[in-house]
């Protein structure tokens, strides 16, 4: 489980969250959604511990991640998993070296077993006996499917996932977000997805924070959204054609 409590974040004038408080349930996925600007990014950064909030925690199964520093949040940071947004693999890496990565980093394995585990995180996102490649001979699905191997490398109990769909066309979306299911039933990860996709808002969305401006408007599920009675969610949801035939239909 995770927690934000009260967190605040400002750059220079620019005061980007407002006080978001949410929990996060371990064998969920978790979307935060929102439109551009509205914080998305920067709360999932703090939450990872790549930006530093000036108020507010973050607790990681009631471990209090926000108060400690670099040495004492190693052992949280192994059971983190990331795919970031873009894939962000090494160009001049190839496929398994960038699996290994987080391997070399942070595990005493052998090369034997890390190219071991390399194996099987590939078998798991369908790319098995794609180790040689570099990341310029992959589609942008494949990309995306070679940083979910990556990030689930060291068994994440937390898995954060950045718009894992951007790019991708609806059918290597719908994959991917399957993928990114099966993998928290799998490892019962507490996931945490970044996304503009309301394809994957209707498919995952277990547990649904929407933030405006900064700030929490409204959390709850999937169907619970379509009848909330907030107009900043609604002009946002039902901007899309797809949300709106949705709601048309219940
Ligand atoms: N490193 C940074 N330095 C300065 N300002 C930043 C930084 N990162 C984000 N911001 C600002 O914070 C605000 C929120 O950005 P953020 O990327 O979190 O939004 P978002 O909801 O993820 O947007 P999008 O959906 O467009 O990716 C924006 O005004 C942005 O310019």
């Amino acid at each position: 489980m995770i927690e934000i409590d009260n967190i605040h974040k400002s750059f220079g004038q620019n005061h980007v969250l407002k006080g978001i408080s949410a929990t996060f349930q371990p064998g969920k996925i978790s979307l935060i959604i929102g439109g551009s600007g509205s914080g998305k990014s920067t709360l999932l950064k703090c939450m990872v511990g790549l930006h530093q909030p000036e108020q507010g925690h973050v607790r990681y199964d009631s471990a209090e991640f926000t108060s400690m520093n670099f040495e004492q949040r190693v052992p949280i940071r192994k059971e983190i998993g990331m795919l970031f947004q873009n894939s962000a693999l090494f160009d001049s890496m190839t496929v398994e070296q960038n699996i290994m990565f987080p391997l070399d980093m942070f595990s005493d394995l052998s090369k034997a077993e890390k190219v071991d585990r390399a194996n099987y995180c590939l078998e798991r996102v369908n790319l098995a006996g794609r180790n040689k490649l570099l990341p310029a001979e992959l589609s942008g699905g494949m990309k995306k499917r070679v940083g979910i191997a990556r990030a689930i490398s060291m068994n994440p109990k937390y898995l954060f996932c950045d718009e894992p769909n951007s790019g991708l066309d609806p059918e290597t979306s719908i994959l991917i977000d399957e993928l990114i299911q099966d993998i928290t039933a799998e490892f019962n990860c507490t996931t945490i997805v970044v996304t503009h996709d309301m394809n994957s808002v209707m498919g995952i969305g277990e547990y649904i924070l929407y933030l405006h401006k900064g700030e929490k408007f409204w959390e709850g599920s999937n169907k619970d959204m379509l009848r909330a009675e907030v107009p900043e969610l609604n002009n946002f949801v039902f901007a899309s054609p797809l949300m709106k035939a949705a709601k048309e239909s219940l």
